[in-house]
């Protein structure tokens, strides 16, 4: 199969990577944050969520920094929303883009969205008809689709559930999530081939953790399955406030690497990314978990 020529990334560092920080992160460190992903040529940022600050307090800021970012023409700014007072918030910070969140798995939805999946997708209706009325794209994303800290397996089948569900209630692109960051190569090609027979694969994102350090062979078994949007998260920043021991997600510069090794065209400017990264971790007092970022500072040193 040949790859895809152009691939976009999902840049979720400030909400998927931020959110699981414990310590306090100003408002101007996060928009700090997503101006400088903006100026490296990300075309998507998410930026926030709103949720309930009593279950994820690190997000709780999200409308004042939608409020302070320079927002750069071409770029979408995105947030979560898991209802439809999120999604009324959202709207009123003029958010472009919302995404809901659903799992595959049982239990990772009742810790995550205190719901079963059934009921998430009947929550996420009202949210679509009211997106729709106010001329705002709605994004899917299924947690847990490689295994759940739970409930340990997941049958392809059950992510292509959720995801035709979605799909079908009217997102345009479903960011199929590899949650604890366990899966392989081959159960990412096997997960895409049964999705991709109820979802269009132009249609469906990846979205991989890197706890077992295989996020990267999974990005490029999902380009051998015709996927071309993926999640990453600047310096790998994250993990997931429901799912212990996942690490973040893998780490935008080295998605960047491996496609312009590919001599893919992604439109980001590899040296202002890891700028970016660098300055967030230094902000965060913490190790960047970009392998290629560190390489090349090293070799800057
Ligand atoms: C969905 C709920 C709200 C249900 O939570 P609940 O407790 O069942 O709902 P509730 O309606 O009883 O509300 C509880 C409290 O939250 C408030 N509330 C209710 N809604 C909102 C809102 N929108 N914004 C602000 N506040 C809200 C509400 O007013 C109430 O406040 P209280 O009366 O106790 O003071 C909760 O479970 C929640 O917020 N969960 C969010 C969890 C989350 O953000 N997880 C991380 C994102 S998903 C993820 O990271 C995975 C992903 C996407 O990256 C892909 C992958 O890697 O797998």
């Amino acid at each position: 199969m040949n790859l895809p020529q152009l691939v976009r990334l999902v840049e979720v560092g400030p909400r998927d990577g931020l959110q699981n920080e414990k310590q306090p992160i100003s408002v101007a460190d996060k928009v700090r944050l997503v101006d400088d992903l903006s100026a490296a040529g990300l075309s998507y940022v998410e930026v926030g969520s709103f949720v309930s600050p009593k279950w994820v307090p690190q997000m709780a800021g999200s409308a004042e920094v939608f409020a302070q970012i320079q927002r750069k023409p071409g770029v979408t700014y995105a947030a979560l929303a898991p209802n439809l007072r999120g999604f009324e918030a959202a709207l009123e910070s003029q958010v472009e883009e919302v995404a809901v969140f659903a799992a595959a798995s049982e239990a990772f939805s009742q810790k995550n969205i205190n719901c079963s999946i059934a009921e998430s997708l009947e929550r996420f209706v009202p949210i679509m008809d009211a997106a729709k009325q106010h001329g705002v794209r709605v994004r899917g994303y299924v947690s847990c689709v490689l295994g759940c800290p739970y409930d340990g397996d997941i049958a392809p089948e059950q992510v292509a559930y959720v995801a035709r569900e979605l799909y079908a209630m009217g997102c345009y692109e479903v960011s199929l999530g590899d949650t604890i960051g366990a899966g392989s190569a081959g159960a990412t090609r096997r997960m895409f081939e049964v999705v991709g027979r109820d979802v269009p694969r132009e249609r469906l994102a990846g979205h991989f953790h890197d706890t077992y350090g295989q996020a990267v062979a999974n990005i490029y078994a999902s380009l051998l399955e015709g996927i071309s949007v993926f999640d990453s998260s600047v310096a790998g920043l994250g993990g997931c406030p429901y799912a212990k021991g996942a690490t973040g997600n893998v780490a935008s510069e080295d998605v960047v690497y491996l496609l312009n090794g590919l001599g893919i065209t992604s439109g980001i400017d590899l040296d202002k990314l890891i700028a970016a990264g660098q300055r967030i971790c230094q902000v965060l007092d913490r190790a960047n978990g970009s392998r290629v970022a560190r390489a090349q500072l090293a070799k800057q040193a």
